[in-house]
């Protein structure tokens, strides 16, 4: 280990970054809105290359700028993998690491150039390099400690603090007239494991990047661009996951189905643009009135539908009647909904659930047709346990029973 070349070994930690940073900006550039954080990212590993760089130059350039430069770069460059990741999960970016980085440069220049002392820079460095790399442990402990990828970054983080408070502890061990490039036993395991490190590190914001294009992916077959409701299948296999909870933990379940009201007046009056917009608007109301278990899906063209849990045909007529009657988006034409309310009916463990839903949906239509053929901008809620609503004629503007 002793015979190891130190300036060679500093020059391929740096090519790691390079290489790390290359392919965390092309990460970037593939997907700028979706991974912002990959900028960050891979500015990090070339700022550490950068860095590693001057450092391994010292000696053959003066030691402000081998020393002072390179270690500010370094953590520089890891600051910026940190932000990153604040990044990734929509934390502010913090501040502090810059105020460090400026208190870094001064004492950097003051032992490097008033009072040269390894031994202090040594302790120092790796000291605020293990800071910035708790506060980045921290972050993703904050938001994710289950995904492999999380494991991962997790895992490299923390092996480089483990390396970096070693190293930082021992530096009073080292000879004051020593420097990073004369070999020690520590001097080698510690820049070995700090390349690995920044590999490990570059490797799991690779994950971290493709497991947030997975979640996209995902959303994007799942989700309606224009409304950002369910799509048809999506929100059955989700209503169907659904009915099978009921079933095991009881509860009411009901089911809504909402229509716009002469929508395809809007369209041919206004043009299509704002009856997408309309659109948008009605399914932004309605997910705003719906708490997070509740399953909101488009179910075709202008028509939508809405699976509640835990709520029995009372509560549910109730925010269909708020859905209703709330105001409409400034700037868009009037428009009006018609909904139709149904209670899941029957407990039979063993029946259908398939069937059960498909059952709910048609005793739920056939309310939202009632209240289509009795004028319009109503809610009309079909009786539990009834095959199917019998024809009345509601009060416009008001919730009513079939
Ligand atoms: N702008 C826009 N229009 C859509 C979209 N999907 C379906 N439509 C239109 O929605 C209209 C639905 O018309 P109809 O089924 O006749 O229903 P309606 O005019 O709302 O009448 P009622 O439901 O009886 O009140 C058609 O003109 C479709 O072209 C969409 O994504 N964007």
């Amino acid at each position: 280990m002793g015979e190891l070349d130190l300036r060679a070994l500093v020059l391929l930690l740096g090519a790691i970054g390079v290489l790390t940073s290359v392919v965390l900006q092309h990460v970037w550039r593939q997907n700028r809105a979706l991974l912002g954080a990959a900028q960050w990212w891979s500015v990090g590993p070339l700022a550490i290359f950068v860095g590693t760089v001057l450092l391994a130059l010292r000696g053959i350039i003066g030691a402000p700028v081998s020393i002072v430069l390179g270690n500010v770069l370094v953590i520089g460059g890891m600051t910026a993998m940190y932000l990153g990741t604040c990044r990734y999960w929509g934390e502010p970016l913090p501040r502090w690491p810059w105020a460090l980085l400026a208190a870094c440069a001064l004492v950097l220049l003051l032992f490097s150039a008033v009072w040269p002392h390894y031994a202090v820079r040594l302790t120092v460095v790796p000291g605020l390099m293990a800071l910035v790399q708790w506060a980045h442990l921290r972050v993703v402990w904050r938001h994710d400690r289950s995904t492999f990828a999380s494991q991962f970054l997790s895992f490299w983080i923390a092996f480089s603090i483990v390396a970096l408070v070693v190293r930082s502890a021992t530096a009073p061990m080292e000879a004051a007239d020593s420097d990073l490039l004369i070999p020690s036993p520590l001097q080698n395991v510690y820049l070995i494991s700090y390349a690995f490190a920044l590999l490990g590190e570059g490797i799991g914001f690779v994950l971290l990047s493709q497991q947030r294009l997975q979640q996209h992916i995902r959303e994007l077959a799942s989700h309606d661009s224009l409304t950002g409701a369910m799509t048809r299948a999506a929100w059955w296999n989700a209503a169907l996951h659904e009915v099978l909870r009921q079933r095991r933990q009881g509860g009411p379940l009901t089911l809504l189905m909402l229509d716009l009201d002469h929508f395809k007046r809007i369209n041919d009056t206004h043009g299509h643009p704002m009856g997408d917009r309309v659109l948008r608007d009605f399914a932004q109301r309605v997910r705003q009135s719906l708490r997070a278990t509740d399953r909101f899906g488009r179910y075709g063209g202008e028509e939508f539908v809405v699976l509640l849990p835990d709520t029995g045909t009372e509560a549910a007529c109730a925010l269909a009647e708020r859905i209703r009657a709330q105001a409409l988006g400034a700037g868009l034409p009037a428009y009006t909904v018609s909904i139709g309310v149904a209670q899941m009916n029957g407990h039979d463990p063993h029946a259908d659930p398939g069937g059960a839903l498909e059952a709910t949906i048609a005793r739920a239509d056939a309310a939202l047709y009632d209240a289509k053929t009795h004028g319009r901008d109503r809610v009309v809620c079909a009786p539990a346990d009834a095959p199917a609503p019998p024809a009345v004629a509601p009060t416009s503007g008001t919730a009513a029973t079939a």
